[in-house]
């Protein structure tokens, strides 16, 4: 599904404490991408994903998903926050089964999908677990297969790996990659770490001062490796996009 988004300003605190992250952002986001926004910290990149996941009103400018005005949160578009906001008690299959659930959806149709995600995600085995009894990276993988269980069109990611160790992340990289080129879903994943947007991204924009400051294609094949971080096509590019930031 892609997203439009046109003119797009928010301003907190209307008035003489008035402050304005996102102002006038035009952005346009094809179906099936992974793109990754990337910034200063403060410069809007959380409020521009609350706006695409309709959890935030802008205060001028629209959003538009697959040519329909977003004017409130919805199914369609799944969110993976920063913290750990899995529900503690309940037990990793009731949690990655929680957005079907709720919905309503008939179990014929959810659990074949949930069951596949839990392994693809790499849980078989620990369905029964509480996630008092996981790993940081392992209640992330409960996250991840529960966004993908509850099948949105549209991915909102806001640093949802920052708090994991190198290898850790490297680890939910590769799962995330397996499972947005299975499901061809779009992607829109907030970071503040250049190397992780250079992993991940098929594009990358820059939001500073309201707007995108940069944006760029990411030319690599995949699986990106570590090799990346020597290659100078990459180092120039790095150095492009922390010259923005
Ligand atoms: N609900 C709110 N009320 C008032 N100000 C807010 C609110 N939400 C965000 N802001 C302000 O808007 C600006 C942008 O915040 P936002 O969280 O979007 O930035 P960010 O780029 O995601 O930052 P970070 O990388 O640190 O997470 C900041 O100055 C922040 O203090």
């Amino acid at each position: 599904m892609s997203i439009q988004i046109r003119g797009l300003t928010v301003t907190f605190n209307p008035g003489p404490d008035a402050v304005t992250p996102l102002e006038n952002l035009d952005l346009d986001i094809p179906a099936g991408q992974f793109l990754c926004v990337l910034g200063p910290s403060g410069q809007g990149k959380s409020t521009l994903l609350r706006c695409v996941a309709g959890l935030l009103q802008p205060t001028a400018g629209t959003v538009e998903a697959h040519g329909r005005r977003v004017e409130g949160p919805s199914a369609t578009r799944g969110m993976v926050f920063q913290q750990d906001a899995i529900p503690g008690w309940l037990r990793v299959a009731d949690n990655i089964a929680l957005g079907p659930r709720s919905r309503k959806i008939p179990e014929s149709q959810w659990r074949p999908q949930a069951l596949h995600f839990t392994e693809a995600v790499g849980l078989a085995g620990r369905e029964r677990a509480w996630p008092r009894e996981l790993s940081g990276g392992m209640r992330k993988r409960v996250a991840v297969a529960a966004v993908f269980a509850n099948d949105p069109d549209i991915l909102l990611m806001d640093e949802p790996f920052s708090s994991l160790d190198h290898l850790t992340r490297q680890g939910l990289h590769r799962t995330l990659l397996d499972l947005w080129a299975e499901t061809g879903k779009t992607i829109v994943f907030v970071t503040h770490d250049t190397d992780e947007a250079l992993a991940l991204a098929d594009r990358i924009v820059v939001i500073a001062g309201g707007g995108v400051r940069a944006d760029v294609v990411v030319p690599f094949a995949r699986p990106r490796t570590d090799a990346l971080r020597m290659d100078a096509q990459a180092n120039a590019l790095r150095a492009t996009l922390l010259g923005h930031l």
